[in-house]
């Protein structure tokens, strides 16, 4: 679903992908249709009130054994979300095929497993100690 990852992990998160492949879409935040027709082309999940456009502004392949690093604007300007497929096409949405070796728009790539490894910082996390008690 996508999502921001929010104020306590800014300004960076790091994601390793390792297994399969797999493409996340990136939907501007905080996004106010300007006519009729973007009202008609927008959404919110059921039960979020975050409104995006139901086309992403672009996409990533995740290849396995990538590294996708999320800051700036990137961080603080869109969502982020990777849609349930059994399958991705990969379209001119996605703006890493200059980096991916052997996959080109047109080509539909199957899923297999996929295990996700984010990094993330957290200075003001609270204690253990203080959530358990002496
Ligand atoms: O599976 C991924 O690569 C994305 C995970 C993600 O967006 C998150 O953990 O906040
Ligand atoms: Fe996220």
């Amino acid at each position: 679903m996508p999502h921001e990852d929010g104020p306590a992990f800014y300004p960076t998160v790091a994601t390793l992908s390792l297994g399969s492949y797999t493409v996340i879409n990136y939907y501007p935040k905080n996004w106010i249709p300007s006519d009729r027709q973007q009202v008609a082309d927008y959404m919110a999940e059921p039960g979020r009130t975050v409104y995006r456009p139901r086309e992403p502004s672009f996409s990533l392949l995740l290849q396995p054994r990538s590294l996708v690093i999320t800051s700036k604007e990137a961080y603080t300007s869109y969502l982020h979300g990777i849609d349930e497929v059994q399958k991705d096409t990969i379209d001119e949405k996605v703006v890493n095929l200059g980096s991916c070796t052997g996959v080109k728009v047109g080509d539909n790539l199957e899923r297999t497993t996929r295990l996700s490894l984010t990094i993330r910082y957290v200075p003001k996390a609270i204690q253990a100690r203080f959530l358990i008690g002496k």
